[in-house]
């Protein structure tokens, strides 16, 4: 009764193999690949691996790509499936316009993130930061509403739209400092405080909305590297979107 979790974004993709498609089921393998190598997991990361009895996944990076993550997996007899952002799943409520617009990533990110919160009993706002090509920072009630999140660019998209719009920012990446005195300084410190900076603005949001200050939880490749910058208290969750996948397929593969 293996479980496959897949969480494809727009760089890497991730995967996460699980005794059983349930909460705080065993994690037997991961990794991680980019998206260029995506065409050699059948015969690299997957060989061998004994056939899932269920795979559930996020795609944000295309449909090119999804195709192509598929034809990896017919080594299988199980055909993958996708989460797609609804109005209504595991407890939560997407205030999205169209919720089906909002990226199924952050959706399954927000219901790890808010029942992480649930099972230890805490009824609180949640304020859920992923970090990695783009920035998100999603905010979501007491009661489960997402009320909506910001979408900014990753440290490396800001860095290299400002290489790429002028004539002197080449420079090799820096250190944050509180008052940088040299490029490379500036430019890494600037980038890290522009997400460190939007995450406190929807803290202020949220609390001022909520009457209450936010649980924040924060996930992503790069978050690490932004965890020591931030302004507010951040719980680190490297396995959110995991978390989130096996909340929905706990639910859709029930027997
Ligand atoms: N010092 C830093 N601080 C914050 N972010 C950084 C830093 N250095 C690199 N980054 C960002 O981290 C991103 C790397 O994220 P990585 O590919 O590990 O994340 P990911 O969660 O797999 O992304 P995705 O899910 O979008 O594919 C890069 O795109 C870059 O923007
Ligand atoms: C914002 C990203 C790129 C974050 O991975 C992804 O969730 C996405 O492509 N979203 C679709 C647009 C939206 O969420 O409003
Ligand atoms: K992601």
């Amino acid at each position: 009764m293996t479980f496959l979790a897949l969480d494809v974004g727009n760089t890497r993709l991730k995967w996460a193999q699980y005794d059983a498609p349930v909460v705080g089921a065993k994690l037997l393998a991961h990794g991680a690949v980019f998206l260029e190598n995506i065409d050699r997991l059948a015969e690299n990361d997957w060989h061998g691996m004994p056939e899932p009895s269920a795979i559930l996944g996020c795609v944000v990076a295309g449909d090119a790509i999804k195709r192509r993550v598929a034809e990896q997996m017919e080594i299988w007899d199980v055909p993958p499936r996708w989460v797609h952002s609804s109005p209504q799943e595991a407890g939560l409520t997407n205030g999205y316009d169209h919720p089906a617009r909002l990226g199924s990533d952050r959706w399954v990110a927000m219901i790890g993130g808010y029942h992480r919160l649930l099972a230890r009993g805490i009824h609180k706002p949640c304020l859920v930061v992923m970090v990695g090509t783009a920035v998100t920072v999603e905010a979501i009630d007491a009661s489960g509403k997402f009320l909506g999140g910001i979408i900014l660019p990753g440290h490396g998209i800001m860095l290299r739209a400002l290489e790429s719009g002028t004539a002197g920012l080449h420079v090799p990446t820096g250190d944050v400092r509180d008052f940088p005195t040299n490029t490379s300084d500036a430019l890494t410190s600037g980038g890290t405080f522009a997400i460190a900076g939007a995450v406190q603005r929807m803290v202020d949001n949220i609390t001022r909305h909520c009457g209450e200050a936010p649980e924040c939880i924060m996930t992503g490749g790069a978050a690490w590297k932004m965890a020591p910058s931030m302004s507010v208290k951040v719980e680190l969750v490297e396995t959110l979107i995991f978390d989130g996948l096996l909340e929905i397929a706990a639910r859709r593969f029930k027997a």
